[in-house]
């Protein structure tokens, strides 16, 4: 039975993990399905429906039905993220280290597709912290620049690299999150195929894989920074192993994160006892499988050197002053130019951005605001779903649940406009992107790429 269940020598190669109970184990996964659990914005509060708390994270919330996300317009407004419980327990990692640091901080999400860890990172930071979330595969890039655009903050950038190249950031980030790809067996309940790609083979690949992604990017992390480590696999080589691995070869030191007991989660340690990690198994706590640590990084790898900045772009104030009608605290942000766009970032990240957009391939930096066609701004979708937005200087249309749904799909809107021109669209007062009102119709500049596709029917809200 278990053979039939779990790939061959799964459940073996576990038998000796700390805390792990086999005939539970199995249970759970015989009988039971996956939570569903939500992590809200907590830059735009909305009335989304929770039920009960994750207990790990303050904005985390389990739903005790899985509505249909797609149809429901506060998720595509970004005022939630749909995210597996366990892993928002980073949120709490995150939240026991930052206090160790002064000042602002650079933090980096290795691996950072679709997003899920770096909407939480985005939270957790502040306004001057600044947040470089990065995708080595290229087509993954989108959706974590859409989930990231969603969450609405300035104060992110998204890059499209190998670790090797980010490595070069000499001692450049203060927290770096490697949420490294893996074998996946935390996965087993919520995705079953994942069963099919498990072997002992693919365990050691992936154990080799991921010491040369923290090789490669140990030298960006600052002396006294921090690194989290987490996957979703039970494998002890890919977890432990690794923490001993990093302990040896790069002089890290483990930190013990205080948790409670009725958590449900396992305190491991490694082999030499010099690393504790987190285990989250299915049948002890409300969600999937996953480990996590955190180290601290003793040693120093120099520095980047100073450069001059020949990026500086010959911009008219008098643009600069237009584009700043439409942005909240407008003088927080600085303004620049990619290509014929206006975008703005947190003002204290002009230097940052700079060594960035030199070292790496950036696919989204700051908030994209729009073009300027002589006196007007024709608006980008960003801007719609930022939290700089200057809601004053445009147009509102609340929508009504059917409305927004037209909206959402790139449909005609049935609705018809009393003003003229730009005006975000609406839904319980939260925008979901631009629309231009004529005086007999609506044209809808709802995103192609991003549009409701489903043919399903809307259920009701
Ligand atoms: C576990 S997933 C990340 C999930 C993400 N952190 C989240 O919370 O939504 C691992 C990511 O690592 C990326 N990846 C795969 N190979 C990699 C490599 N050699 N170096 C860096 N990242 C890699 C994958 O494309 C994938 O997006």
């Amino acid at each position: 039975m278990n053979e039939q269940l779990f790939p061959d020598n799964f459940l073996s190669s576990l038998s000796a993990e700390n805390g792990f109970n086999e005939e539970n184990f199995i249970k759970t996964h015989q009988l039971s399905d996956a939570p569903t659990s939500i992590r809200l914005n907590p830059f735009k509060l909305s009335a989304v429906k929770k039920d009960e708390q994750v207990p790990w994270c303050a904005d985390g919330f389990y739903l005790n039905t899985r509505p249909s996300f797609t149809f429901d317009p506060l998720f595509h407004a970004g005022c939630y993220y749909v995210q597996e419980a366990s892993s928002m327990f980073i949120d709490h990692i995150f939240k026991n280290i930052r206090p160790n640091i002064d000042g602002a901080v650079k933090v980096l999400d290795l691996c950072a597709a679709p997003g899920g860890k770096s909407t939480l990172l985005n939270s957790a930071i502040n306004e001057e912290d600044l947040l470089l979330a990065n995708e080595i595969i290229k087509t993954r890039v989108p959706v974590l620049t859409d989930n990231l655009s969603r969450w609405g903050q300035a104060n992110v950038i998204v890059s499209n690299n190998d670790p090797k190249d980010i490595g070069r950031l000499k001692s450049f980030f203060d927290i770096i999150l490697v949420d490294a790809p893996c074998s996946g067996s935390g996965m087993f309940r919520k995705d079953p195929q994942a069963m099919n790609e498990w072997s002992e083979a693919n365990v050691e690949l992936c154990h080799q894989r991921q010491e040369r992604i923290l090789a490669n990017i140990l030298p960006a992390l600052n002396e006294d920074g921090y690194l989290i480590y987490s996957t979703c696999s039970y494998s002890h080589q890919e977890n432990e192993d690794i923490l001993d691995w990093l302990c040896q070869e790069f002089d890290l030191e483990s930190i013990r994160i205080p948790i409670y007991k009725e958590w449900g989660i396992v305190e491991t340690q490694s082999a030499t006892q010099k690393a504790w990690g987190y285990r989250f198994y299915p049948d002890q706590v409300k969600g999937e499988g996953l480990f996590a640590s955190c180290l601290k990084k003793k040693t120093n790898t120099g520095d980047l050197g100073t450069f001059k900045n020949n990026m500086q772009q010959k911009i008219s104030s008098k643009e600069i002053d237009q584009v700043k009608a439409y942005i909240n605290n407008a003088d927080n942000y600085y303004y620049f130019k990619v290509q014929d766009d206006w975008l703005a970032i947190n003002r204290a990240h002009k230097e940052s951005l700079n060594i960035l957009q030199r070292h790496l391939y950036l696919k989204k930096s700051g908030v994209r605001i729009g073009k300027l066609m002589g006196k007007d701004l024709i608006p980008d979708h960003e801007l719609a779903l930022s939290t700089i937005i200057n809601k004053d200087a445009v147009l509102q249309t609340e929508l009504t649940y059917d409305q927004a749904i037209q909206y959402l799909r790139r449909d005609n809107i049935d609705l018809s406009p009393t003003e003229k021109g730009w005006s975000l669209m609406n839904f319980e007062g939260q925008a979901l992107g631009w629309a231009k009102l004529l005086p007999n119709r609506i044209n809808n500049y709802y995103p192609k790429e991003i549009r409701i596709f489903s043919s399903a029917g809307s259920p009701a809200p």
